[in-house]
């Protein structure tokens, strides 16, 4: 049972601060699903929780131990995994290579290929030359294969055909039922709120909403109210 819980989180860009006062957690078997508006804040959150830019407050707490600043590779250490926005994959090597990247052993691999078995016939292929699905399958197992107990999530279906986001999502809600702590951040709120558990939206930084997935979910009005805002 892993939990991952962050309080009063300050990150800043070129000092102006992006994300403020937020306050999250997460634990093994949930999915906490990010909402919010472009630019408010989403991608800089996850990037200070993996250590991608550094925080300039609060905490980040991985079962009980203070992560905030440590560097990225010790964060990987703690069991924290980042898929990044963008679909990151080693272009020029092909499916195979990119997953014995990110592997500790050769059974590590195998559970790619039995969690994503689309990827199996398109193992010696180059992954620059894979769809838009099958590189954010690459990308998602490739994380996996480093063992994390809390895996953040970039906007994974940014440019993917509907079917293939809900397979996403799908495998996603699979993983947290198998004992991963999920933080998926998504543009697509409908279907994150269908296989999350819990909700937050974050508007100009600040956490707005924290709540149950399904309260969000039968409330497409209230949803729309808290990306916006009253008055704006
Ligand atoms: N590299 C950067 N340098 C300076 N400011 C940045 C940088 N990246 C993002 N920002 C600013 O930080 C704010 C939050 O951006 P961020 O990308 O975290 O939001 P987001 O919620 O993930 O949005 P989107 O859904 O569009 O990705 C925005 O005002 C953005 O202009």
């Amino acid at each position: 049972m892993s939990r991952m819980v962050v309080s009063e989180l300050r990150v800043d860009r070129v000092h102006l601060p992006v994300v403020r006062e937020v306050s999250l957690s997460v634990e093994s078997g949930q999915i906490s699903v990010l909402l919010g508006a472009n630019g408010a804040g989403k991608t800089t959150l996850l990037e200070g929780l993996s250590g991608v830019i550094p925080v300039a407050g609060g905490k980040i707490e991985v079962d009980g131990h203070e992560i905030q600043r440590q560097r990225p590779g010790a964060r990987v250490g703690a069991g924290l995994a980042h898929v990044e926005q963008g679909r990151t994959v080693f272009r020029q090597l092909t499916t195979n290579e990119n997953l014995r990247a990110g592997a500790a052993s050769a059974s590590d691999v195998k559970k790619a290929y039995e969690l994503f078995p689309e990827l199996l016939p398109r193992r010696d292929v180059l992954a620059g030359l894979l769809s838009g699905g099958e590189q954010q399958m690459l990308v998602i197992a490739r994380a996996l294969a480093g063992r994390p107990k809390i895996l953040l999530i970039d906007e994974m279906s940014a440019g993917l055909a509907p079917t293939i986001v809900r397979r996403l999502m799908t495998t996603v809600r699979k993983l947290a039922d198998q004992g991963l702590a999920v933080v998926l951040v998504e543009q697509f709120a409908v279907l994150a709120l269908a296989v999350g558990n819990r909700a937050y939206v974050l508007r100009r930084g600040k956490i707005v909403y924290d709540g149950a997935c399904a309260e969000l979910r039968d409330a497409p009005d209230k949803l729309h109210q808290l990306y916006l805002g009253s008055g704006s």
